[in-house]
């Protein structure tokens, strides 16, 4: 089965497992990491590191760090106990708080924070939904048009962390835009990280880059997710991996030089973030 050859601790996890019978599709469409022990480890490989799956492709004397993607590295047991960060449960709440569209409008709160910034459409309120899809009644709008979200969204995980889904910068962005978001970045104090989300189709644009201008202006500890991968080939998302990880290495000094390629469709890369997010804020202790 599956289970062979994979690293320690799997095998554990996947006895949890419920017995679903052969998986149909060639990636998860399950957001429970029980239910993606169970792929082939291929497609496993492909959901719970997509990096990793990604590296395979590189020819072999490139050398190391092109792809900067085992600094954060958890173990399954890790990956499970976030799981438990995101799920709700009668002891453990994740609601939607409230809304403002100016700091002194958020709710105050002594918890740790994190907050996802992009352009608008770039899949934000997307992601956040795939996140608590374990919390299925935490209501998450998305929308195909641009500039849907026009406040920030605060939602509590729990005792853990607060996460706040924002409005997005580009076309039709709210008028106070700037005002909301820049005070926010700048004042929030348990702000804990900023996750900055970039299109992987697309790449880094020049409103991307204001936004990276201000995360390092402002000295924000902040990390880069590569948004809808499950829309380009293995080929094209290596390139645009490659030149994206380039970018980081040399043009910024607070983004965490680890990328975090993401797909709020199939969920690859969902579990490893949402790993990251309960490291972050201390949820793992
Ligand atoms: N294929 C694919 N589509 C996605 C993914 N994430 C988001 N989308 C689509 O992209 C569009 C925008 O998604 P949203 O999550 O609303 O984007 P947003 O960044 O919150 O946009 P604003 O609120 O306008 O700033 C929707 O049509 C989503 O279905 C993804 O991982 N894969
Ligand atoms: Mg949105």
């Amino acid at each position: 089965m599956a289970a062979a050859g994979l690293r320690p601790g799997m095998g554990r996890l996947l006895e949890t497992a419920p017995a679903l019978g052969p998986w149909p599709r060639l990636y998860s469409t399950s957001p429970a990491l029980a239910e993606v022990l169970r792929l082939p480890q291929k497609q496993l490989t492909k959901v719970l590191y997509p990096l990793r799956e990604l590296e395979q492709h590189l020819v072999s004397d490139t050398g190391p760090g092109l792809i900067e993607q085992r600094l954060f590295d958890p173990s399954l047991e890790d990956m499970a106990r976030a799981e438990s960060v995101f799920a709700a449960t009668a002891r453990n709440r994740i609601e939607y708080l409230s809304s403002a569209v100016r700091l002194d409008h958020a709710p105050s709160l002594q918890q740790p924070e994190v907050c996802f910034i992009g352009r608008s459409n770039v899949g934000k309120s997307s992601l956040i939904k795939a996140l608590f899809s374990l919390a299925p009644d935490v209501e998450v709008r998305v929308s195909k048009k641009p500039g849907h979200t026009k406040k920030m969204n605060f939602f509590k995980v729990g005792k853990y962390f607060t996460l706040v889904d924002m409005p997005g910068y580009g076309y039709r962005a709210p008028e106070d835009f700037v005002d909301m978001v820049e005070t926010y970045l700048k004042e929030r104090t348990n702000l804990k990280r900023t996750f900055l989300l970039v299109d992987s189709v697309v790449g880094i644009t020049k409103l991307d880059n204001i936004a990276i201008e201000m995360c390092e202006e402002f000295a924000l500890p902040y990390v880069m997710i590569l948004t809808k991968i499950d829309r380009s080939s293995k080929g094209y998302l290596l390139k645009q991996v490659l030149q994206i990880q380039k970018f980081v290495n040399t043009q910024t000094q607070g983004c965490f030089p680890q990328l975090f390629p993401i797909s709020s469709v199939t969920y690859s890369g969902v579990h490893l973030l949402k790993c990251f997010i309960a490291d972050v804020t201390g949820s793992l202790k």
